[in-house]
């Protein structure tokens, strides 16, 4: 039965638990696409090139966005991010979905683009700022200013989760897992409904019944 692929928007304030949360996604359905973005920040230790993010200069992001090779794209916390079009667009068209760690900047471009009629959206919300602030510090990444510059904009990006189709307050991980596990199976199953089944159910109608 035929589809065209979902795009899942993730987004939540920098350190909710989106990356551990995808990670866990695609270990579930290891055919779900990841988008990977392109960004102008630095690599943080362990972080690969054309895996976490195509890592690049100012100026090849410039150029790929004046190229329109970009579904969308935002500076956040002072570095540029965006999604590179084209294998978004053909995963659509080879009916595999694809997950996007994108913040609400995104979140609005990529339901706007056109490709809208595929788009779910989940925003994941911290138990509380407190605890997100214990999140990005334990993290062990991000430098104690840099720390602070994200739970600044925090309440900026909270205020923009009643725009999503869904939202998870991720406490327990493994909660919010099976949460975003059983969103994709219903999204996958109305999506069936509407594009896929009219063929399936023409065929059930006319199968002769042998007596
Ligand atoms: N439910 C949870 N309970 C406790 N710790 C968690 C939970 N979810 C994620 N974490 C931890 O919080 C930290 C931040 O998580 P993660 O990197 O997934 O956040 P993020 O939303 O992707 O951040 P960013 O937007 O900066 O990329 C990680 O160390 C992760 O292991
Ligand atoms: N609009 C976009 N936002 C993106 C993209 N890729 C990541 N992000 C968001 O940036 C922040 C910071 O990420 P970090 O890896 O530096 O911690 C986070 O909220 C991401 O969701 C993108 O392509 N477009």
């Amino acid at each position: 039965m035929d589809r065209s692929g979902l795009l899942i928007i993730l987004s939540s304030p920098s350190g909710a638990g989106k990356s551990t949360l995808a990670r866990r996604l695609m270990e579930w359905d290891p055919a779900l696409r990841f988008s990977v973005s392109v960004t102008t920040r630095a690599p943080r230790p362990g972080e690969v090139d054309g895996q976490h993010y195509w890592f690049r200069s100012a100026d090849e992001f410039r150029t790929m966005v004046e190229a329109d090779q970009m579904l969308e794209h935002a500076e956040v916390f002072g570095n540029f991010y965006g999604t590179p079009r084209p294998p978004v667009e053909e995963a659509i068209h080879a009916g595999r979905d694809t997950l996007f760690d994108v913040d609400w900047q995104g979140g609005q471009q990529i339901r706007t683009s056109g490709l809208g009629q595929s788009v779910v959206s989940i925003f994941v919300l911290p138990p509380s700022l407190t605890e997100l602030e214990r999140r990005l510090i334990s993290r062990g990444q991000d430098a104690p200013e840099v720390i602070a510059g994200r739970m600044q904009k925090s309440r900026d990006e909270i205020s923009h989760w009643a725009e999503y189709d869904y939202v998870i307050v991720n406490e327990d991980i493994d909660k919010s897992t099976e949460d975003l596990k059983t969103i994709l199976t219903a999204e996958r199953l109305r999506r069936q409904r509407q594009t896929g089944l009219g063929q399936f159910v023409r065929n059930l109608m006319e199968e002769e019944v042998a007596k």
